[in-house]
């Protein structure tokens, strides 16, 4: 294959490119640079993410087309939101994105001294919610790192960033054979998954691994593969000698983390969570971001007293009173096997209702499912799409339930 020869932009606070005014460069990949920028098309600056070459070959359109049509539909809080894209004058690729402020995790935290078990825990269940919304698509993030993950300046809250390598997941495609990365190693070594080796196929559960490193390596302050080394330590060990990391993905047993003293003095339950997402078999570990932050959420709630998730109450007609934490995502109310929020009722097995919460900052909407008349909202029958402001119940084939949202600052949150 010829190489690519790359034309570079030099771009400068002042310069023009197109519509923008450049404010300040933030960063660079291999592939794009990104720049603070004004444009008048939008009030505030924003971020805009700059191919580094004019999109004269196929696998850097592929790759540009990807990024822009996954984010576009990504619409929670804990993913970087798209707000435009286009193709300039020159032919090279730009994506306008939210202008982010604070630093990448990469940046944000020392990993030399274990991260407070509280906002390690809060920090990679956001991660896990942001890339649930994508899992539920059938899309695999594939280079879950620290340097993609965003922490916001103020609210310490975590984005997903750089979505240039996800791609479909589904069996029926050929992922890892496709013509852009061949039979090469995908995303970043030091957080690949041992499926690299085994099937060459990524998953879901393949991102649960690498946020499953990233949270051990921010509680203890060591890598799972191998212990007693330092982490820094081991990183520069292995910095150029990728296979000798996949190979450790596939060979070296996790180190238990109660190894360590940070480790053990964590609650069982988010030490039995961290060794569940870096099971070596993906069949093994939560099957998406979701499951993963649903124990995190639990964790949050009951032993760290740290509200995240939404409490979803019921009265039901037998008298008891069931409550459920809800993260951020879709759920099916109803009686049969596939409903996630389940309802007691004596009719036939169906589904009610379904309800969609994007998470804190956004209300959920409840929507009907035919035929009508099951689901009443305060009082009233259901026959739209409706919010579920804070105050709302409803009732449901009998059961009557009502969503309270998470306290903002009832919590340890990272500042
Ligand atoms: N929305 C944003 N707001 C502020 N800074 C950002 C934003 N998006 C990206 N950046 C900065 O730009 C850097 C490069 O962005 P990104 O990782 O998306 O580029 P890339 O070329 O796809 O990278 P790679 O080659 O690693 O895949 C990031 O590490 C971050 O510092």
């Amino acid at each position: 294959m010829k190489p690519a020869i790359i034309e570079e932009l030099d771009l400068s606070p002042g310069d023009h490119y197109g519509e923008f005014e450049i404010l300040a460069a933030l960063g660079q990949g291999s592939f794009a640079r990104v720049f603070a920028a004004r444009s008048p098309a939008f009030e505030a600056p924003v971020a805009l993410k700059l191919s580094r070459a004019p999109l004269t070959d196929e696998a850097t359109a592929v790759r540009a087309l990807r990024e822009i049509s996954i984010l576009q539909n990504l619409r929670n809080p804990y993913v970087v939101h798209i707000l435009d894209n286009g193709m300039g004058e020159d032919e090279r690729w730009f994506m306008v994105m939210e202008l982010l402020e604070g630093a990448t995790l990469l940046e944000h935290h020392d990993f030399a001294a274990p991260m407070d078990p509280v906002r390690a825990t809060r920090m990679i269940y956001e991660a896990c919610v942001g890339l649930d919304e994508a899992h539920e698509m059938g899309i695999v993030h594939r280079d879950v790192k620290p340097e993609n993950i965003w922490i916001t300046a103020g609210s310490g809250a975590c984005k997903i960033i750089d979505f240039g390598l996800a791609r479909a997941w589904d069996p029926g495609s050929t992922m890892g054979t496709d013509a852009t990365v061949g039979h090469m190693l995908i995303g970043t070594p030091h957080y690949a998954q041992p499926e690299q080796v085994h099937s060459g196929k990524l998953v879901a559960s393949s991102d649960v691994y690498s946020l499953g490193t990233v949270l051990y390596e921010l509680l203890c302050a060591h890598n799972p593969l191998f212990a007693d080394e330092p982490l820094n330590r081991a990183r520069e060990r292995l910095r150029d000698n990728p296979l000798g990391w996949l190979s450790a993905h596939v060979k070296n047993e996790l180190v238990p983390i109660d190894r360590y003293p940070a480790g053990a003095r964590l609650p069982a339950e988010l030490r039995r969570v961290v060794h569940w997402m870096l099971a070596k078999d993906p069949a093994l570990r939560p099957t998406r971001g979701g499951a993963a932050a649903e124990h995190l959420a639990w964790i949050l709630h009951t032993i760290f007293n740290t509200e995240v998730a939404a409490m979803l109450r019921s009265a039901r007609p037998d008298g008891s009173n069931p409550s459920q934490l809800l993260v951020p995502g879709g759920f099916t109310l109803g009686n049969t096997e596939s409903c996630t929020i389940e309802i007691a009722s004596g009719g036939p097995a169906r589904a009610h209702a379904s309800l969609r919460w994007l998470g804190p900052g956004h209300e959920a909407v409840l929507s009907p499912v035919e035929p009508h008349g099951t689901v009443w909202v305060n009082g009233h029958l259901l026959e739209r799409p409706v919010l579920l402001v804070p105050g709302t119940y409803f009732d449901v084939a009998g059961t009557r339930m009502a969503l309270a949202y998470p306290q903002p600052g009832s919590s340890g949150a990272p500042s």
